[in-house]
């Protein structure tokens, strides 16, 4: 297979990179540029001298339609112009971005505060939750890769949203992300100074995932609902540890919504369900594409604890991709993906 990023220069352009070179059906991978044609990218990132020592090409429509696959790793905003000009030329498109994950057009315009993808691409886009939409994703054309905040909370609650053990109107979602979530570009906000040492709360009731999970809720669970959803930041490079908290339905057990998780996701190699909770962090996920999940019955509050914890730039988004591409393809889930957690 012959595979294009567009924005590989950027954090999950690199993560895509690093997956892929492993990847056993891939056999090129193309790199495009909007701001460094020409430059050789083992010279702008060392780390990867003698593995890719290729220049960036400029984006043209021309190159990108005769690769099989081609990532969009670029901002929200800028990314749906990019691949409209693609949307079924022939390579498959998946996009780490939100520009095509929101079937709503006004709520992307209120939430992300742009202009939002032609309502055609939106139609023919299909959520990208592996675990959640497999067979849509097999046959589509053009992915929407989730967020990383979403992937984290829907994997661990839709389960138990779906088979009814918790109640899914008052939701509380507290959410922590390593700054490596920023992106790339330097911003006040993620200057060391003001992170180092430093535990913030950011986009207040304002973030632009609430309507993706919400939408998420709906179409897996067949639940309308509205959820409470705030963002930290952590002083860290990497990793979202997601807590949601719900009031269990009467009578449900510890058992069952353990059980109910290990069902889901008995078949899906990447969802693991821990049964001790003192052994769930970010290190056990970092640089994987595991998802770990936990949940936790308070028999005092009758309300459960429930937490999602990912590699925010792998399984929130570069290996997500990739075992979107590997679905779409027929090929393993797996397939170039077995990466071991770094822990330390
Ligand atoms: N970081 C994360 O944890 C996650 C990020 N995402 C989403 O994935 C996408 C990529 O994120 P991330 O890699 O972190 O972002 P970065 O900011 O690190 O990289 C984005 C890259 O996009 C390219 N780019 C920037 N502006 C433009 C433009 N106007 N036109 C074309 N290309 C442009 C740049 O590469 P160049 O200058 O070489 O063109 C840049 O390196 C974003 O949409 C983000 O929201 C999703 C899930 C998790
Ligand atoms: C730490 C941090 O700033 N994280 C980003 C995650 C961005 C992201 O994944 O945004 P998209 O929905 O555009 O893909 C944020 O909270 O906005």
């Amino acid at each position: 297979m012959k595979v294009g990023i567009i924005g590989a220069t950027g954090y999950g352009g690199l993560e895509l990179i690093r997956f892929l070179h492993n990847h056993q059906e891939v056999e090129k991978i193309e790199l495009f540029t909007s701001s460094e044609e020409g430059a050789i990218f083992s010279e702008k990132f060392s780390h990867l001298a003698r593995i890719v020592d290729r220049p960036l090409q400029k984006i043209d429509d021309e190159a990108l339609k005769n690769l099989d696959v081609v990532f969009a790793s670029t901002p929200s905003g800028v990314t749906s112009s990019l691949l409209l000009p693609l949307l079924q030329k022939g390579p498959k498109l998946i996009d780490l971005s939100g520009d095509f994950r929101l079937k709503n057009l006004a709520s992307y315009e209120q939430w992300y505060k742009k202009t939002p993808a032609p309502q055609e691409a939106i139609e023919q886009s299909v959520y990208g939750l592996s675990e959640w939409n497999e067979q849509q994703i097999a046959e589509a054309h053009l992915i929407a890769n989730p967020g990383c905040y979403p992937t984290a909370v829907l994997l661990s609650i839709l389960p138990l949203i779906k088979e009814n053990l918790i109640d899914p109107s008052f939701l509380v979602i507290d959410a922590k992300s390593g700054v490596s979530g920023a992106g790339n570009k330097p911003s006040q906000a993620t200057h060391f100074s003001e992170t180092n040492e430093n535990f913030s709360i950011y986009k207040i009731n304002e973030h632009q995932h609430i309507p993706e999970i919400e939408q998420a809720i709906a179409m897996f669970a067949n639940v309308e609902t509205k959820i409470s959803f705030n963002t930290h930041l952590v002083p860290m490079t990497r990793g979202i540890l997601a807590t949601s908290y719900a009031a269990v339905r009467s009578g449900v057990t510890q058992q069952q919504l353990i059980e109910c998780l290990q069902a889901k996701y008995a078949k899906h190699p990447f969802v693991r369900v821990i049964e001790e909770g003192s052994s769930i962090g970010t290190n056990r996920v970092k640089g994987s594409n595991y998802c770990d999940i936990y949940v936790q019955l308070d028999e005092r509050t009758n309300r459960a604890t429930i937490v999602g914890v990912i590699d925010n730039l792998v399984k929130g988004a570069a290996g997500q991709a990739i075992q979107n591409m590997n679905i779409q393809m027929n090929l393993p889930q797996t397939m170039g993906l077995q990466t071991v957690p770094l822990f330390i």
